[in-house]
């Protein structure tokens, strides 16, 4: 059974005297348990309008949502939230309440009309806090966090609402690759348990190898899914992102950011790890990598050796290479 589906759902705002605004429509999406899903598209396509729809934060225009087979408008506000819990990029309302205290108001599905925690309530608790490794920031108020550190609570909070359905805005925005590292790691050990997990990003490292399938938005076109190697080897995710202007590399998975190619062209050869930062550096200053040029650059771990017909020069590193070119 599905955690989630949306059946021909459509999504946007409406308007005073005039027809709705449609960000999407006909969008048929189910998230099964174990899958780490990414929810992909240009600013503006309307991945957090989604993401709000599915949750009954904001009202859909068509079609429907259901959770495990109900219907989302059958659902009351607390069976939702045994089922659902999110982290959206907005900051929580109160910054005066102390780490604890946020997460514990992940377990308010659960607990009693005084909102007292039982034991199972404080082993959830004291869980999602080991699992994102905050121990240290446990009695903290939230005015005194990095926007990393807020970021990973909120994600604390959200798995101490043991529920099998876990939406993620951005989920890596503010942290540094050592923490982001370590929650792409946390959601699929929390996946591979049975739980859905739903990431809106534009982080194409979460979404090509954390992910099992992409969900990419686009305008004005029906929503593609697919693994997202599938959607990258038949060019579906560079249509989508819009990258075809910037020679999105199917290789290694990145853009070549660089000059406009100046009219040098070099062949490289060596072995391959240096090949590619090599390769990395030309591009950003213009110059083309072509195996027909005149110039060859013969790369080793510490030496790079420029031969043209007029001289063979040496160079001990990428950074001294470059003067060469310039
Ligand atoms: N409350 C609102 N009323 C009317 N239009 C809105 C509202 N909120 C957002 N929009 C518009 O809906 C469109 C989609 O917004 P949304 O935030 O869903 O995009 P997104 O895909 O999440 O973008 P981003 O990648 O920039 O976060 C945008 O054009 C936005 O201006």
């Amino acid at each position: 059974m599905s955690l989630l589906e949306t059946r021909s759902l459509s999504i946007g705002y409406s308007q005073k005297s005039a027809p709705p605004k449609v960000l999407q429509k006909d969008v048929s999406l189910s998230i099964n348990p174990g899958e780490i899903i990414s929810l992909m598209g240009q600013n503006g396509v309307g991945k957090t309008t989604f993401v709000k729809t599915i949750s009954g934060l904001i009202p859909k225009l068509g079609g429907e949502v259901y959770y495990q087979n109900d219907q989302l408008e059958h659902l009351s506000a607390n069976d939702l939230a045994r089922r659902l819990s999110i982290v959206l990029t907005e900051k929580p309302y109160s910054h005066n309440i102390s780490v604890l205290e946020l997460i514990a108001i992940g377990r308010h599905p659960y607990s009693n009309w005084m909102g007292v925690l039982r034991a199972q309530d404080k082993e959830a608790i004291d869980w999602a806090i080991n699992e994102t490794h905050i121990n240290y920031l446990a009695d903290k108020k939230l005015y005194e966090l990095s926007d990393g550190q807020l970021q990973k609570v909120m994600i604390a909070r959200a798995l101490a609402q043991e529920t099998d359905l876990i939406i993620l805005d951005e989920p890596a925005a503010h942290l540094d690759l050592y923490n982001k590292i370590e929650v792409m790691t946390l959601l699929r050990n929390i996946a591979q348990k049975g739980k859905g997990i739903l990431i809106s990003t534009h982080d194409m490292q979460i979404s090509t190898q954390l992910s099992d399938k992409l969900w990419l938005f686009n305008f004005n076109e029906p929503v593609q899914q697919g693994a997202p190697e599938d959607l990258i080897l038949d060019g579906t995710l560079e249509k989508t992102l819009y990258l075809q202007d910037y020679g999105y590399d199917m290789i290694h998975g990145s853009i070549h950011i660089g000059m406009p190619e100046n009219g040098t062209s070099v062949a490289l050869e060596g072995p391959e790890d240096v090949l590619f930062w090599t390769t990395q550096a030309l591009r950003r200053n213009g110059i083309k990598i072509s195996q027909s040029a005149h110039t060859t650059i013969s790369c080793s771990q510490r030496e790079w050796i420029v031969r043209s017909s007029e001289s063979s020069q040496h160079y001990t590193s990428i950074g001294e290479l470059l003067t060469y070119f310039r």
